[in-house]
């Protein structure tokens, strides 16, 4: 089966004087349904790491193949509309719009993708059930739980059906109690055939996933397959 994801050598060089070569060449391979954390210290070069699996940046040199195709070369238009179709993003900030209810939240995700509107809050209220949220999709975010909130960024997150959901310290902003909850949705959402990898410093969001990748000073190393 083809790999979600394929590096070839991938390298990111940022252009600065002196130059920061803040990914050293590396070959990595997330399968189908893989659950992958990536840990390493401050500045190791994880945000550069996500950023590249994420289409927000280009790399230097080496191949990315994502679902089967090249997207190292493409434009930032072609990238952009990449990314909308396959990824999908879990920040520790939940960036959710507080005006909007929760339903309305999530089904913005659809709003660029030809989706009707009718469609569009069937979805969108069926990615906030799965989430456990379904008594909950005409609450604004500022009178949610923060593991609410994070709940509804996960449904926006989720409900274009991604190839690969990538999460930024997804708990972040939780306490142990909620971490918790919001860990056992992604563990469920990964049972369910999603590909996740999560980029924290905390090791027990690291500890859930089943492979661990590690960096330091811009060299990746699998540090438990
Ligand atoms: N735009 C840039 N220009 C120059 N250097 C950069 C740029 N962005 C990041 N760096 C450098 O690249 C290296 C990796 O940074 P990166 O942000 O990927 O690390 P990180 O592991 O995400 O750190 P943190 O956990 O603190 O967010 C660091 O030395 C950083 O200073």
């Amino acid at each position: 089966m083809t790999p979600v994801v394929e590096w070839r050598d991938v390298s990111r060089t940022y252009d600065a004087a002196p130059p920061v070569e803040a990914l050293k060449p590396c070959s990595l391979t997330i399968a189908r349904g893989d659950h992958v954390a990536v840990i390493g210290r401050s500045g190791s070069g994880k945000s550069t790491l996500l950023n590249l699996l994420g289409l927000l940046d280009a790399p230097s040199g080496g191949t990315y193949l994502l679902e089967g195709s090249d997207v190292g070369g493409l434009t930032e238009a072609a990238r952009t509309g990449v990314r909308n179709h396959l990824l999908g993003f879990v920040f520790q900030a939940f960036h959710l719009l507080s005006y909007r209810t929760s339903l309305e939240n999530v089904e913005l995700a659809l709003l660029y993708s030809g989706v009707p509107p009718r469609r569009r809050r069937d979805s969108a209220a069926e990615a906030l059930t799965k989430v456990g949220l379904a008594h909950r999709l005409d609450a604004f975010p500022p009178t949610l739980s923060g593991g609410e909130r994070q709940r509804v960024a996960i449904a926006r997150a989720i409900v274009k059906r991604p190839s690969l959901l990538l999460c930024d310290e997804p708990t972040g902003s939780l306490d142990s109690v909620t971490t918790g909850t919001v860990l056992d949705l992604l563990d469920e959402l990964n049972g369910d055939g999603l590909t996740v990898v999560v980029v924290t410093h905390e090791d027990d969001v690291a500890k859930r996933a089943r492979r661990l990748v590690e960096i330091h000073d811009g060299l990746l190393t699998e540090a438990r397959a």
